[in-house]
């Protein structure tokens, strides 16, 4: 028998899910009427060998363009769809708020689907009964509470059922862009309550598009496109790279721009995303030769970043934009590679600022870019925090923030 980890509560393996296409409502009855002797279908893979696995306490973001399969993916792992090929195994008391439909029964009021759906949930009635009012509270809908959920707007019946999921606090919770309904104050208390229960240990699958939600508390997101795993990792590079993929699905849409390019986004050999167009192929700190260094204050920095970009490009650029630990962009600039005329397209930069940043952690990362000017730009090669350096703690140290902004005082 195979042996289970208590650790990984959501196991997704090599999981394909296929649907059938019927070309007219008629063929669906055909194809009844003859079982297997002819098709009258197309097969279409929503999903297609896709693994991964979720350990206890982690927030999962899964992220992925229209149609990718995000909500396939969470139907098949809440167990309302069945894989076509592989194997799900789910532990834990799980909580699916989904797309489609609540779990409610419309027909019973909204007080008493709180008690049916605690009770799937493996709740008590005295338990249920305990924190009834602050899941009343928290969905805000005040009388409706008492009416059937047919009579609900569709916003109403997902506060509720947040405010289930969230208020009977799961082992494991999935949700499928919930956080896009319902107004902004509503939102807002939803992040805040999805991250109390993160820190309180709650397993999140969470699939959205929004890209900040992601970033602020998913501890890894995965990236899907066309059924499949496209990448997967850290949700700041993860959605870098999807973002990056948007803007290029867009540049090659444009009218006649890039024409015949290949501007498809793809993992690059050094680190980060790009096209085929431009490549940073090193970057370093002078000092040690690495991608990380230590400074004190007031020292200067020094980095060398050789970069490559193809014929056509005719405004290469670097952008370089230094980040605090927490990934809030500090500071940065765009410079114009000025040597564009090299026979290779092979450029070497030497870029020089002063460490006036506070002690503690910084990242840089690199673009090389097309840019015409400060608006109009594409990324060729981004390299999220391709160096990192520490800035020394000094004794004598009274700042407060990230930069020295040589605030002067008289008196
Ligand atoms: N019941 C179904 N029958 C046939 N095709 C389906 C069915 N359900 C989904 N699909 C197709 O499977 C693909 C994946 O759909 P899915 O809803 O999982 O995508 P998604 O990534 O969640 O998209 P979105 O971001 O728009 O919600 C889509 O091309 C969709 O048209």
């Amino acid at each position: 028998m195979m042996k289970i980890d208590p650790e990984i509560l959501i196991d997704v393996d090599n999981v394909s899910k296929c649907y059938h296409l019927y070309q007219r409502p008629q063929d669906r009855l055909w194809q009844s009427f003859l079982r297997g002797r002819k098709k009258f279908y197309r097969e279409f893979w929503a999903l297609l060998n896709v693994s991964l696995q979720v350990r206890r306490r982690e927030a999962v973001a899964i992220i992925g363009r229209n149609g990718a399969g995000k909500s396939t993916l969470l139907q098949l792992i809440a167990g309302t769809l069945t894989p076509t090929a592989g194997r799900i195994t789910v532990q834990g008391r799980v909580a699916a708020l989904l797309q489609l439909g609540s779990g409610f029964n419309p027909e019973f009021t909204g007080r008493e689907n709180v008690f049916l759906n605690g009770a799937i949930l493996g709740f008590s009635r005295t338990e249920i009964e305990r924190r009834f009012d602050e899941i009343a509270a928290f969905a805000e809908i005040g009388n409706f509470i008492e009416q059937p959920v047919k009579t609900y707007s569709s916003g109403m019946t997902m506060r509720l059922a947040f405010a289930v999921s969230a208020c009977l606090e799961p082992e494991v919770l999935i949700i499928d862009e919930a956080l896009a309904v319902g107004d902004a104050v509503f939102q807002f208390k939803c992040r805040e309550r999805l991250q109390d229960l993160i820190s309180k240990g709650t397993t999140l699958l969470f699939v959205s598009h929004d890209m900040s939600a992601v970033k602020s508390f998913c501890h890894r997101a995965i990236y899907l496109e066309n059924g499949q795993k496209k990448a997967e990792g850290e949700p700041e590079h993860i959605s870098e790279y999807y973002f990056m993929d948007v803007r290029a699905e867009q540049a090659r849409s444009a009218p006649k721009k890039n024409k015949g390019m290949d501007t498809a986004i793809r993992e690059k050999a050094y680190g980060g995303y790009g096209t085929s167009e431009g490549e940073i192929l090193s970057a370093v700190f002078s000092v040690t030769g690495q991608n990380n260094a230590f400074f004190n204050y007031g020292e200067t920095i020094e980095l060398k970043v050789i970069c490559q970009f193809a014929a056509h490009i005719k405004y290469p650029c670097l952008a370089v934009v230094i980040q605090a630990v927490n990934l809030v962009g500090i500071g940065g600039q765009w410079f114009r590679i000025e040597q564009a005329d090299l026979e290779e397209k092979l450029a070497t930069l030497t870029i020089r600022f002063t460490a006036k940043f506070n002690e503690g952690k910084y990242f840089i990362t690199l673009r090389l870019e097309e840019r015409k000017d400060q608006k109009q730009y594409y990324i060729l090669h981004k390299i999220p925090g391709a160096l990192t350096f520490d800035v020394l703690p000094r004794s004598d140290n009274c700042l407060l923030g990230f930069n020295d902004l040589e605030l002067v005082c008289e008196q």
